[in-house]
């Protein structure tokens, strides 16, 4: 692991420096024309087909037409997954095998291919890069990992080669570089932590609602979105939406998720309302090397 890794369990302070800007049906969302880079998440309900990759370029292209590079973190097409886990099941597969790891998180790098083809065809400059590339490593549980590091500087050197990446979610790798997973919805974690790693101050969730309600709206007709809902309430309510994981490790980065769906201006903002965001975490040569020593200690 080189020293530009950012340990995920470490943050440094920096001045909020960005202001609002506007929005408009065909505008970015708030803030977004003021960062370099953003990490999008593209979850299973709003990839249902290659049909699907038509609107991800229009999201992906409404960023990059301000110039904003785009990191595009990918789940598995919609019930691939659950394709994945009875193939693995009827194989015999052990849940604790880096087999049976690499079989459920092939979902997402299928999806990642797909796209970066998609993309590539369609004029938009894009690679793929998977957790191994951005040596993002997690430990714990083979199917519950939890992630410990990433290489900011990897992600930076491979955006300087193309705007756009796209990187599966749901998999790192451990100590050993072999596949593990971060859990059910464990993209939304994958995205948090890239965006973590960037001291970006806000991670973007596209999925196939426009926001957290305070109760499922395919469920309840009557659900209200809430436009801005603090960490637990988050956890308490939108576990089914949000992978309550990536909402905790958001917590503790002071990270704000964006849920949206795609080319919506409505959205729900988990976390520190804009203005009340004066800290951002980034990763420095100086936090990299506290974290060595927090690690060794
Ligand atoms: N409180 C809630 N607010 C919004 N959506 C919710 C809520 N609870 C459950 N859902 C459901 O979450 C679904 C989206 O989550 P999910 O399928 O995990 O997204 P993705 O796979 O794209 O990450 C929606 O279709 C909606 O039915
Ligand atoms: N595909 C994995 C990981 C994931 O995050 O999926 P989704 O974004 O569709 O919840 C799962 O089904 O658990």
């Amino acid at each position: 692991m080189s020293t530009e890794t950012t340990a995920l369990s470490e943050q440094a302070a920096l001045s909020e420096t960005e202001a609002l800007s506007g929005t408009t049906a065909l505008s970015l969302p708030k803030g977004a024309a003021n960062t370099e880079t953003i990490v999008l998440k593209f979850g299973g309900s709003v990839l249902h087909s290659q049909a699907d990759f038509e609107r991800i370029h229009s999201e992906i292209h409404r960023y990059r037409s301000q110039n904003i590079n785009v990191i595009a973190v990918v789940s598995a097409f919609f019930g691939m997954t659950e394709q994945l886990i009875t193939q693995a099941t009827a194989k015999q597969l052990s849940t604790d095998s880096v087999e049976f790891a690499t079989l459920i998180a092939s979902g997402e790098f299928q999806s990642a291919a797909a796209l970066v083809n998609f993309l590539t065809q369609h004029d938009l400059k894009a690679s793929c890069q998977t957790p191994a590339d951005l040596e993002f490593v997690a430990h714990g549980e083979r199917t519950k990992a939890t992630p410990t590091s990433i290489n900011a500087v990897k992600i930076n050197s491979a955006l300087a080669q193309t705007p756009v990446i796209v990187v599966p979610g749901f998999s790192a790798v451990d100590q050993h570089g072999e596949c593990v997973l971060l859990g059910r919805g464990g993209s939304d974690i994958s995205a948090v932590c890239i965006a973590h790693a960037l001291g970006l101050e806000s991670v973007r969730l596209l999925k196939d609602v426009n926001g957290l309600y305070d109760r499922d709206p395919n469920k309840f007709a009557n659900a209200n979105r809430l436009a801005y809902v603090d960490y637990a309430t988050a956890c308490r309510i939108g576990g089914e939406l949000i992978q309550t994981e990536a909402i905790d490790f958001a917590a503790t980065k002071s990270i704000a998720i964006d849920v949206a769906g795609i080319g919506s201006i409505k959205q729900s903002r988990i976390g520190p309302k804009r203005s009340e965001q004066t800290t951002k975490v980034v990763a420095t040569t100086d936090n990299v090397s506290a974290n060595k020593s927090l690690r060794s200690a």
